[in-house]
């Protein structure tokens, strides 16, 4: 049923529960200024304080639980048009009730639903001027004024609460996708397509303002030796100790990424190319250590490439193929090194 509006359905509601309940004392008031007879009472009762929920399980039992909610917003503005002619024309309730639909009508379904919410008045209000005795009573005394007052200063507040606790959860909602599109699902770093649109913004900031940062290439050596010994998952485990390892060891400005499979790439933002060599060579060291200490890495050793950027650069692409043939050299030494480019 998820996708379907239960969601919508549960939220109008709530807020049809409120603005009905309240709304009752308006037409009372009316009546009361202009009396009718017990069946229009009983009516009133009904649409007050029983359709709300009728028209929830009716919502919710329908196969698609949002068309039929929208419907029965048009009804309610039906009601809305028939209780006006009920009222004989009773200008003050009228308009309240009238101006609280079309609110709510057009909160929930835009220009579409408010003038559907309008033909579903006049049809309200034609039937009533068929079935009662209409005679025009616009005016108001002031007890169904007073009567209108709650409705008026309440209903909107409710609206307005649910307007934005809905507006807030769809940016949390919208703030959690965004973060989900730019990670990369197994081991939570930067996925390439976002990391790649960091590292133009960084190679733009380093030819603009002349910072100094260097792009760092990491790979893991056979590691499809891992994945044909120990299997695909003990390879997983293996990259994500990996990820964390770079977390652990990098600095909260880098721009960690997966670039790939088991390539990995970082962004070392405004550092000198002594104090990233220090870095990038600090991380093969401890690659190393975990080999015998820990093992998380299955004795896997890493080859990485690292280069500064330069102002011959043409673009960010030249940057990062620079950094991937530093990386392939260090695959030819033997692995298990760094090869760096720089100042
Ligand atoms: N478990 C696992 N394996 C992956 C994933 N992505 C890529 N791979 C594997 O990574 C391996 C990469 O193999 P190669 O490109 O030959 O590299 P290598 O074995 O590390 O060799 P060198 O890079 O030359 O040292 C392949 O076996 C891929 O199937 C992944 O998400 N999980």
């Amino acid at each position: 049923m998820i996708g379907k509006g239960v969601r919508f359905v549960k939220r109008i509601y709530q807020l049809r529960v409120i603005g009905l309940s309240i709304g009752f004392f308006c037409v009372a008031a009316g009546f009361l200024q202009n009396p009718v007879g017990w069946p229009l009472w009983a009516l009133l009762a009904f649409h007050g304080y029983l359709w709300p929920h009728l028209a929830y399980r009716l919502a919710l039992r329908s196969k698609i639980p949002y068309r039929a909610e929208r419907l029965n917003l048009v009804i309610d503005t039906a009601f809305g048009g028939f209780w006006l002619i009920a009222m004989q024309g009773n200008l003050v309730p009228g308009a309240v009730i009238l101006a609280m639909l079309s609110m709510d009508n057009i909160a929930a379904g835009g220009t579409r639903l408010f003038l559907r919410g309008l033909v579903g008045s006049v049809v309200g209000a034609l039937l009533g001027l068929l079935l009662l005795d209409f005679r025009f009573l616009p005016q108001s005394d002031i007890y169904t004024v007073v009567a209108c007052l709650p409705m008026l200063a309440l209903y909107p507040l409710a609206l307005g609460k649910s307007t934005y606790d809905m507006s807030k959860k769809l940016a949390e909602r919208s703030r959690e996708f965004e973060t989900v599109s730019q990670r990369d699902g197994l081991t939570g770093l930067l996925n390439r397509r976002y990391w790649e649109t960091l590292l133009i913004e960084e190679f733009n900031i380093c030819r603009e303002r002349k910072q100094r940062s260097s792009l760092l290439l990491l790979d893991l050596d056979h590691f499809k030796n891992i994945n044909d010994t120990h299997g695909h998952l003990v390879g997983d485990e293996v990259l994500k100790n990996f990820a964390q390892l770079l977390r652990d060891n990098l600095r909260a400005d880098d721009l960690i990424g997966r670039y790939g499979g088991e390539e990995f790439v970082v962004i070392l933002r405004d550092i000198s190319f002594s104090e990233a060599e220090t870095l990038a060579a600090r991380l093969i060291e401890q690659v190393r250590r975990h080999r015998h200490e820990h093992n998380s890495l299955w004795g896997c050793t890493i080859s990485a490439g690292l280069v500064s950027f330069h102002g011959d650069m043409e673009a960010h692409y030249s940057w990062l193929q620079r950094a991937d043939n530093a990386m392939y050299r260090a695959k030819d030494r033997g692995r298990d090194c760094l090869v760096a480019e720089g100042e």
